[in-house]
């Protein structure tokens, strides 16, 4: 299952998950300016970035929207990424937070789990029904793919629906959280935990510890880190004991050079050494927990 193989990479490079949100602005004019286009100058920014991150990262997220928003040639970059990322080993998380019925859902399955965007975790949105999930459920059962389901996320909205008290008293998140354990139970590796995990953001500290052991056999997909304004502490409750998730920072890393005088020379030394730092904050707060 792919979930030993993100597991056994958060043992031993911790638990930071590297996001590759490349806006085209976020990529130094000097560096770009290197390559004939700019699906290639965002191409190599990835893979320096790559690069300086791979020995304390124990993942990749790309989110696809800044590759979309390109057109034809992001998508390519898009594609160009994640094939670096296998070649180096390495896992990728694609951020593309599908959720339709399920025929559609068989060819977004399609497209992102095999052939050109092929990734090894998908993130995916339940909101519209377990149904929509199920046509992704064949490749974690047969392929070594994985899903992370959005659960509760990491923006002030979402409070709106997520936060609803339900009939039986319970949140809405609450009740998408134990459909999510459930159908995990079903797909559990020789690990601790599914290839079926869920979202949860670290910027909403409520019910912290009753969401980690509810959801004892689910690992997280963290995001709110850094730029969001969530921290290690923040995020230690949901780590079980350090091995419980993936915390993503994407801004937090991919800029760390703008905090530097003259930094977008050696962007990528910034990116690492954020990386390091952020690795060594969850460690320190996890231990404490
Ligand atoms: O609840 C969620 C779910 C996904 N995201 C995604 O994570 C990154 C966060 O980027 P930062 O720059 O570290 O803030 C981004 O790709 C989001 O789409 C999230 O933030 N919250």
């Amino acid at each position: 299952m792919i979930i030993d193989r993100l597991y056994q990479s958060v043992k031993e490079k911790g638990p930071v998950c590297v996001g590759l949100d490349t806006a085209v602005e976020y990529v130094p004019g000097e560096f770009l300016k290197k390559y004939n286009s700019l699906e290639d100058g965002i191409v190599n920014f990835n893979k320096r970035i790559i690069d300086a991150t791979i020995e304390n990262a124990a993942c990749f997220k790309v989110q696809i929207a800044y590759y979309e928003a390109l057109g034809l040639l992001g998508l390519r970059a898009y594609k160009r990424t994640l094939e670096y990322i296998k070649e180096n080993k390495a896992i990728s998380i694609a951020d593309i937070k599908r959720g339709d019925i399920a025929k559609t859902a068989q060819m977004y399955a399609k497209a992102h789990f095999e052939g050109d965007f092929e990734s090894d975790f998908i993130t995916l949105s339940p909101y519209m029904g377990m149904d929509s999930v199920e046509p992704y459920l064949e490749y974690v059962d047969k392929k070594e793919k994985g899903v992370f389901l959005l659960l509760r996320t990491s923006n002030e909205g979402a409070k709106d629906i997520q936060y609803i008290t339900t009939k039986s008293d319970r949140k809405v998140y609450n009740v998408v959280g134990e459909k999510i354990q459930n159908i995990g139970e079903k797909y559990l590796g020789n690990c601790q935990y599914s290839s079926i995990g869920a979202v949860v953001g670290c910027t909403h500290g409520e019910e912290a510890e009753k969401i980690r052991t509810d959801l004892n056999k689910t690992f997280f997909l963290i995001p709110g880190y850094g730029a969001q304004g969530g921290g290690a502490k923040d995020v230690a409750a949901y780590m079980n004991k350090g091995n419980g998730g993936v915390v993503n920072s994407s801004r937090g890393i991919l800029l760390a050079y703008k905090k530097k005088e003259n930094g977008q020379k050696d962007f990528d030394r910034w990116a690492g050494e954020e990386t390091l730092n952020m690795r060594k904050a969850l460690e320190e707060a996890c231990k404490n927990i």
